[in-house]
């Protein structure tokens, strides 16, 4: 058994979550920080969780041609960095392969993946600093992200030199917050720092609402909520790689969704005959106005971008999109998907999130062309990357087929939840025998009976997406299917009676064309009430269990046997539209959802649905 401040002995092997090195340990994933990928090193265990070990490198045994020391001597006990020990044309190797292997997940080729463009500086280019204040010792830092502890810091190697120096104004006079920012314009020595500090003895201005700074030779307002790109002179090369991925001809609409305070919408306008600008943050929305005020050809929306983009339909040549670190909301994909320009500039702070997302529009009418990753945040393991996605007409046929809907299911309460949802689809019975496949697990075989229903009916269409869907409760090792007669229904009932089971359901959707299917599985804990036996005994009458697993209806009124539940409810039911949404968007269908549908319970992935 290990035990915390053990030290493992381990070889690592590629790079984990935040950017550590990644190892196994007696079959536990390890996560060390201050290692690389190739080395073999000894390492503290700092914490032990369910999922794992976190540990810092003690002592390398076998080290890397690309290590260096450490500029920064708070390196490991601050988190913040998480490369300074690796030499930068290695990190820049290290973030590609990141790119590339985010690809490789969801299944698409990384091939078009470029080397990674380099910062003009390694060191002194963070614009912006969030510090913690221990009121108590009177000193500001950064907390460790794995061991909560706070690092007191009076310089840092990767913030502006302006920083530093404002830091050491601010050293030993900031016990009135608990928090401070501190953002600089590099370009103009201009600064704000928030919140403003009453403390006679700080000879800096604080509390400034916005700053100033110049980008492509445009000076640009920044106020304190607003997000503005943390390494200004790399920031401004990344502007001038979206301009040569759009190839501009100069007669070009363009969007820019998630505008900020309106940079790239300013720095393209000239090349381009008008840009919209959408932007949902009124701090950001207020800045830009102020930001593009002389330039006329720039419309600014301040709007969702999964809001206004079905209103602006086919109006742009080319779209930009540039969302947070969770990616594009699944709805500005649909729009994107049926209303696709001829070029799509995808820019991404999270390799997951753009992976997934791709994944989606490579399904739609999209190829990738190019991937350009950029450094913007060197000693750390950030990437931006730059997507660019070109219209495919030959897909789009396919993608437009792919949206007619089958529901291969003859229960009535699969075809209900679908209706309220609002969904044009077609109901077709698969008509398989669900037989139990020995060896498998409850969710395995959910899964299976899915796929086998999804495959029936998908050979007597051809075309169009089909849903299949399988339901079991489970109670203990036994699965409960329908039962077959009265009285088993009533066995059944006994045996759930005031006890948790599981309900797993199963959900495939096959594209007819290609046969291709996904499928996944959902589990609900279900807790069952103490009904007497004479109220089973007339629920069973009424016939209701026979075409039910474990037979019950969660959703019948009059016997209502289910005290509650732990998971979604349309699980239970028989159709997790939360599961079955994903799994259709990972296919390239988007299902036009009716605004007034309210998913039942209180599943909050279900509900996350609800205004796609
Ligand atoms: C547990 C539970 C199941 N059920 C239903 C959902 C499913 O219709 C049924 C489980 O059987 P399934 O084999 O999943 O589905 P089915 O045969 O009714 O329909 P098809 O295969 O054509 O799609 O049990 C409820 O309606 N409420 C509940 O609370």
């Amino acid at each position: 058994m290990v035990e915390q401040f053990d030290i493992i002995k381990v070889k690592l092997e590629g790079i984990g979550e935040f950017g550590d090195a990644a190892s196994e340990y007696q079959g536990l994933r390890v996560s060390v920080f201050g290692g690389i990928p190739g080395e073999t090193v000894e390492a503290r265990v700092i914490r032990i969780s369910h999922d794992g070990l976190d540990a810092i490198v003690e002592n390398v045994i076998e080290a890397s041609p690309h290590r260096r020391s450490a500029v920064c001597n708070k390196f490991g006990e601050c988190s913040g960095c998480q490369w300074q020990h690796i030499r930068y044309s290695h990190q820049l190797e290290l973030k590609q392969e990141q790119v590339r292997r985010a690809l490789e997940s969801e299944g698409l080729d990384s091939a078009s993946v470029q080397p990674v463009l380099a910062s003009p500086d390694e060191f002194g280019y963070r614009n912006h600093a969030r510090l913690t204040v221990r009121r108590r010792i009177n000193q500001f830092g950064f907390i460790n992200r794995v061991t909560h502890r706070f690092v007191p810091i009076d310089q840092c190697p990767i913030m502006a030199e302006g920083i530093d120096s404002l830091m050491a104004a601010l050293s030993g006079r900031c016990a009135e917050t608990t928090q401070f920012s501190i953002r600089y314009g590099v370009n103009t020595d201009d600064y704000l720092i928030q919140p403003r500090m009453l403390n006679p003895e700080i000879t800096v201005i604080t509390g400034q609402p916005y700053y100033f700074d110049v980008m492509g030779g445009r000076k640009f307002r920044v106020s304190s909520p607003a997000f503005f790109q943390v390494n200004t002179p790399q920031a401004e090369r990344l502007a001038d790689l979206i301009r040569a991925r759009l190839e501009l001809s100069g007669s070009e609409t363009i969007i820019d969704a998630y505008a900020g305070v309106g940079t790239f919408a300013a720095l393209l306008a000239p090349y381009v005959k008008k840009v919209i600008a959408i932007e949902e943050s009124g701090a950001a929305v207020k800045d830009a106005r102020v930001n593009v005020r002389d330039i006329p050809n720039i419309e600014l929306l301040e709007a969702k971008t999964e809001s206004v983009l079905p209103h602006l339909g086919r109006l742009a040549d080319a779209v930009i999109i540039d969302p947070s670190r969770t990616g594009c909301h699944p709805a500005a994909l649909k729009t994107l998907s049926f209303y696709p320009p001829k070029r799509l500039v995808y820019v991404s702070c999270n390799p997951e999130a753009l992976a997934r997302d791709l994944r989606v529009l490579t399904r739609g009418p999209y190829a990738v062309k190019d991937i350009s990753p950029v450094d913007l945040f060197p000693q750390t393991y950030h990437v931006e990357t730059v997507a660019t996605l070109t219209f495919a007409e030959n897909k789009e046929k396919n993608f437009l087929a792919r949206q007619k809907l089958v529901l291969a299911s003859a229960s009535p309460r699969r075809s209900e939840v679908l209706t309220a949802m609002g969904l044009k689809f077609e109901a077709a019975a698969s008509e398989i025998a669900e037989a139990l496949t020995e060896g498998l697990s409850p969710e395995e075989q959910a899964k299976a009976h899915a796929i086998n229903k999804a495959a029936a009916v998908a050979e007597r269409y051809g075309a169009g997406t089909i849903i299949a869907a399988d339901t079991i409760v489970v109670s203990g090792d036994e699965i409960l299917g329908k039962p077959a007669s009265a009285e088993e229904a009533t066995a059944m009932l006994r045996k759930l009676r005031g006890k948790t089971h599981r309900v797993v359901s199963g959900v495939a959707v096959t594209d007819a064309a290609t046969g291709e299917t996904i499928a996944d599985s959902s589990t609900t804990l279900v807790t069952m009430r103490h009904y007497t036996d004479q109220e089973l005994e007339h629920y069973v009458k009424t016939g209701s269990p026979l075409d039910k697993a474990g037979a019950y209806g969660i959703q019948d009124k009059g016997f209502n046997p289910v005290s509650h539940i732990k998971g979604c409810y349309l699980n239970v039911v028989g159709l997790p539209v939360c599961l079955m949404q994903g799994l259709l968007l990972k296919l390239g269908v988007h299902p036009t959802i009716s605004t007034n549908w309210r998913p039942d319970g209180n599943c909050p992935d279900c509900r996350k649905w609800q205004c796609a």
